[in-house]
């Protein structure tokens, strides 16, 4: 008997050449590191630690399934330490693939010891070497990328950040990099010792390896409430607007850029988070969300100061001062276009301005976000489709609702609430809450004109030149 902690590989690797090359670059680290410790032996077929049950660590990692030992009794000394900084160095390089356990806070292994001692012999003997039949089997073992359920990133130190996530492979734009379940979901409360004693309670519910991670967290307000401000620090409103916000172990990593290539939504069904590319993301490139509402820099600096206690220093805040005054500029006029096309008033009473100004709207977003504007385009469209409907013009609505709903899949995936809403406007404009409130530009959903050119279309749809 005793206690055993360790982890798992989960899903184990594959035999293609991504696997092989995170997995080689990832023995080299450690050999790196303990190339002076005697316990730490290089066999001709794995490295050993001889602490503890001499866990090991194969040079084929197709082979692994788990890094583990007791470490209860005199005989586990030391093996702790190792398997800690295993751990560590394996997530860097592996993520969540990387599953930590520990039989003193009742966690468990993914594999039975059957399938974990049959691994082990098999480190002993290298494989035949085998010919690959295809290009997808030569780079990623036996199947696609998506099949093998590879990690789209790793977690690396970005220069005047602190730990972010970088891309390890080219992704495309809506790609779902992300989907993760949060720590926990919790209120801004007021006064703060309500907050701490808030999610202490909440903290007391995780598990021993879930507290550790939430601690390891970043904390940019430390003092009295060290909880408050770990979650001051990372939380993510679930939801716009929402006054709740949710802690999760990875993504709480992802560093903020005010021209982000990353969307983070919450799905208020599944109760998860999904980070998905907006844009075509390079290998080697950092992944980044926004964490603030847009605005000119001295706003945004001021609001990720006062609510997230850093200085901003990504690539848009760190242009020189002409360009930065060009920026601002136009997230002035976003923002003045935005209140605009939001008044209730102006949409009843002067509709035809009101598209005008989402035609504008979509114009400066383009400028200013180079094409990516992400979900800022996905709602662009919803509120011309609400100007539409609103004067009953069905053609033009179903037009802007199938516009937004391919932004909204781009952002958050078919999965999402929102996604689902304007799929179903989409198909039935009239089901608008709104429908019927003025019949001005009343029109059937199939009247959308064919046989126009680009621009033709484009004039008919923001009614230009009437
Ligand atoms: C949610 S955490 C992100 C992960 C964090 N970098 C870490 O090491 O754990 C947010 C913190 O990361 C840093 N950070 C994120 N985006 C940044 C940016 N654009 N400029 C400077 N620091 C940033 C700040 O310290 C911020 O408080």
């Amino acid at each position: 008997m005793g206690i055993d902690a360790g982890f798992d590989m989960v899903p184990r690797l594959s035999k293609g050449a991504v696997d092989r090359q995170n997995w080689q670059s990832f023995i080299k680290i450690i050999k790196e590191r303990y190339q002076n410790d005697d316990l730490v032996e290089v066999k001709p077929n794995y490295i050993v630690f001889k602490a503890g049950e001499h866990p090991m660590l194969p040079f084929e990692g197709h082979k692994f399934l788990r890094f583990s030992s007791k470490i209860s009794g005199s005989h586990a000394k030391g093996v702790e330490e190792y398997i800690d900084t295993v751990t560590w160095v394996a997530k860097a390089n592996f993520g969540s693939r990387v599953r930590y356990w520990n039989e003193a806070g009742d966690e468990w292994g993914f594999y039975n010891w059957q399938e974990v001692n049959d691994s082990f012999k098999s480190y002993e003997q290298p494989d035949e070497p085998e010919i690959p039949t295809s290009i997808a089997q030569y780079v990623f073992g036996t199947d696609t990328m998506s099949e093998l359920n590879l990690q789209l990133f790793g977690i690396q130190l970005v220069p005047g950040k602190g730990k972010g996530l970088v891309a390890r492979f080219n992704i495309a734009k809506g790609k779902r990099i992300l989907y993760e379940k949060p720590f926990f979901t919790a209120p801004n409360l007021s006064p703060i010792s309500l907050m701490e004693s808030n999610i202490a309670t909440k903290l007391k519910a995780l598990s021993k390896t879930e507290q550790q991670q939430f601690l390891s967290l970043h904390n940019n307000f430390p003092g009295k409430h060290p909880f408050s401000g770990i979650v001051k620090t990372n939380a993510l409103p679930c939801g716009p607007d929402s006054g709740i916000g949710g802690v999760y172990p990875t993504i709480c990593l992802i560093n903020h850029s005010c021209l982000p290539n990353a969307h983070n939504s919450w799905n208020s069904d599944t109760k998860c988070e999904t980070i998905h590319a907006i844009r075509y993301i390079k290998s080697g490139e950092e992944i980044t969300i926004s964490y603030d509402k847009g605005g000119p820099s001295d706003s945004r600096r001021t609001h990720l100061k006062d609510a997230f206690g850093f200085d901003c220093n990504c690539s848009l805040c760190s242009l020189p001062l002409p360009d930065l005054q060009i920026s601002d500029a136009r997230r002035l006029q976003i923002q003045l276009l935005d209140n605009a096309i939001g008044d209730p008033d102006r949409v009843m009473n002067k509709p035809d301005d009101c598209l005008a100004d989402c035609h504008c709207l979509l114009q400066v977003l383009e400028e200013e976000y180079k094409g990516s504007a992400g979900v800022l385009i996905a709602r662009l469209y919803y509120d011309a489709f609400q100007i539409s409907i609103t004067h009953g013009d069905q053609a033009r609505a179903s037009v802007f609702a199938e516009r937004g709903h391919r932004s909204r899949v781009i952002c958050e995936g078919e999965d999402s609430p929102e996604t689902r809403k304007i799929k179903n406007l989409m198909e039935n404009p009239a089901g608008h809450r709104n429908f019927g409130a003025s019949k001005r530009w009343k029109t059937a959903k199939g009247l959308v004109p064919k046989g126009l050119d680009t621009d033709g279309f484009e004039k008919w749809l923001w009614r230009q030149g009437r």
